[in-house]
């Protein structure tokens, strides 16, 4: 099998974010640096081939194609799901007979490694996913064949996607990887794992409470680590659209 095509959704509107209570400048600021620390992670990862962001944002566009990642504008107001379509639908005309995962773009302390274990145990199955920390959401959704994916994001998304067949994996629940952030809640727990570098950048700059342990203790994960083909992959590829 080739190497995965992940698929990022970014909001980066002013709206983005609206469940993290803290000021509007700082929410902003740490929406884009959630965003920009999981698309430099997906980069490194060595299962994946291309990186596709889908973004209403222009910011967003050009901060993650700087990073060296495809980007795509979502068309007006097409929401969670249609964008992550739109995006497939790309993804799959560039990449005919690529597998193709979705990765939610607000994933701070997820770790290369975290990915490519999951995106190897993924290759196992037809359809998979990995729920979110709290087991209610899913932080990745992966489908062989692309034409196969069957999107249902949004609030208790993990049994919608069970339901829609795909088998779960079992990630251990302190990994990056299920750390989605969308509460200062979620931000205090994440600050246990080693966060990535635009994420301390703005927790060091804006007065939130707590410290963003910049070194980090290494984290555990259920799926065994270095199973990945380490070969380089060529990413970053500009979708044609
Ligand atoms: N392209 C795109 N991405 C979206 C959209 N809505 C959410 N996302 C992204 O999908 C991921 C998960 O979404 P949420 O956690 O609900 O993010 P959010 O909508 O910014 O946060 P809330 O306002 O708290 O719901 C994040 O990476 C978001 O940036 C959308 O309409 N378009
Ligand atoms: C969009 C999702 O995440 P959130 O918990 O951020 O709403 C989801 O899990 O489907």
């Amino acid at each position: 099998m080739t190497g995965w095509i992940v698929v990022i959704p970014v909001k980066g509107t002013e709206l983005a974010k609206s469940r993290l209570e803290v000021s509007r400048e700082t929410r902003s600021a740490l929406a884009l640096a959630f965003a920009l620390d999981t698309v430099r992670a997906v980069l490194a990862a060595e299962q994946v081939a291309e990186v596709l962001v889908v973004t209403a944002s222009e910011v967003v566009d050009s901060a993650v194609r700087a990073l060296g990642a495809g980007s795509m504008r979502e068309s007006d107001a097409a929401g969670l799901n249609r964008s992550i379509e739109q995006a497939i639908a790309v993804a799959e005309r560039n990449n005919p007979g690529a597998p193709v995962a979705v990765l939610l773009g607000d994933l701070p302390a997820l770790q290369p490694q975290d990915l490519d274990a999951a995106l190897v145990a993924a290759a196992a199955h037809p359809r998979a996913m990995v729920a979110d920390a709290a087991g209610v959401g899913t932080v990745l959704l992966c489908a062989r064949d692309v034409g196969t994916h069957a999107v249902r994001f949004g609030g208790r998304s993990r049994a919608a996607h069970l339901a829609e067949g795909y088998v779960e994996l079992a990630v251990d629940v302190r990994s990056g990887l299920r750390r989605d952030i969308d509460t200062v809640e979620d931000l205090t727990a994440a600050r246990a794992l080693p966060l990535g570098a635009e994420t301390r950048r703005v927790l060091e700059r804006h007065a939130i409470a707590g410290s963003a342990n910049p070194t980090g203790a290494s984290t555990g994960s259920a799926i065994p680590k270095g199973a990945s083909a380490g070969s380089a992959i060529p990413k970053g590829a500009t979708p044609s659209s």
